[in-house]
């Protein structure tokens, strides 16, 4: 079998580790804009082979991993280059867009719209981590409109890293994904933002920074050419959940301008019950 993976870095280059342990026969070749990524990724033993696109032609599996606004542009390219009978995943953060760039093309079949709810908020090809995706999610859009027989190759390849899977329409995804997902980066960036702007001592943000602040600023370390294109992409619905957070926060700090501790004592214990939400889904 030989697999091909575009976009070499922390998505692709974890899939890539993973499918060379549950599939040791399997020559997997890595494709990437980037040489260093490619030379790393070689080093790492992520990948068995440096190649080009035009390699995908005869390949079993395409996974492409780039940022999302790539994909708008790759994705057609590597459909234009494969044969019938080649199967071809993206993982990117939103659907829609996606979905659409390729909606026509004429190996539309060919091809399966996943997001694997799985990552950190690191980059490239060392951050590829084993086992990324045991036990987690992988939404997959337009199953309907993926050849049956290929479906259930990429379905087998999926459970054999260890992912369950959810089906769902590209725009409910793009909704759902932008209160699951989106939002916490940008509170995130924004609450690294607030403390950088006050806290000027590096030393004080060091001796002071507990699991808490760790913890809720993790990932205002994510890549911002990994991010800025899915905010360009989910922009409509970013911006809604936005004005809903922003509402939320500013009725917090009405209530602590007029001290009503009674209220905002109900407002947290409200939401504990993300506590038991999250727990029943962790069982
Ligand atoms: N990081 C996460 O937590 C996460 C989780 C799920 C899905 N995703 C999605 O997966 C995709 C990849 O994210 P990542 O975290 O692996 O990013 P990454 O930055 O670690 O890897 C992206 C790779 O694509 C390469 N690349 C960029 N342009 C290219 C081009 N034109 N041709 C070939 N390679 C190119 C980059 O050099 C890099 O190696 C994104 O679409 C992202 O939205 C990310
Ligand atoms: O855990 C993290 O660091 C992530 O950012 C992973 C995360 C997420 O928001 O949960 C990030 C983007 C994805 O599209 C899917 C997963």
């Amino acid at each position: 079998m030989k697999i091909y993976i575009v976009g070499i870095g922390l998505i692709g280059g974890s899939m890539g580790m993973d499918i060379k342990t549950v599939y040791p026969e399997v020559t997997v070749y890595g494709v990437d804009s980037n040489e260093n990524h490619l030379q790393q990724a070689l080093a790492l033993g992520v990948i068995d082979v440096a190649s080009e696109l035009e390699g995908v032609s005869d390949a079993d599996f395409v996974i492409v991993s780039v940022p999302v606004d790539v994909a708008l542009t790759v994705l057609p390219k590597v459909l234009d280059l494969i044969g019938e009978n080649t199967i071809v995943f993206e993982v990117g953060s939103t659907k829609a867009p996606i979905c659409e760039a390729v909606a026509n093309h004429p190996r539309r079949r060919n091809f399966i719209a996943t997001h694997p709810i799985a990552g950190t908020e690191f980059s490239g090809p060392s951050a590829a981590i084993a086992g990324l995706f045991q036990g987690k999610t992988n939404i997959i859009c337009e199953v309907e409109r993926t050849a049956f027989k290929l479906q259930e190759k990429a379905l087998d390849l999926f459970k054999a890293i260890g992912m369950r899977i959810r089906y769902m329409e590209p725009k409910s995804h793009d909704k759902h994904i932008a209160y699951m997902s989106h939002l916490s980066h940008i509170s995130s960036f924004m609450l690294g933002k607030t403390v950088l702007n006050k806290e000027k001592h590096e030393q004080d943000i060091f001796d002071m920074a507990g699991s808490g602040f760790e913890s809720t600023v993790r990932l205002a370390k994510s890549s911002p050419a990994m991010w800025t294109p899915i905010f360009k992409q989910n922009r409509k619905q970013v911006v809604k959940t936005l004005d809903e957070y922003i509402s939320n926060l500013t009725h917090f700090k009405d209530l602590l301008v007029s001290e009503d501790y009674d209220a905002i004592y109900e407002e947290m214990e409200s939401v504990n019950k993300i506590k038991e939400i999250l727990n029943g889904m962790l069982k």
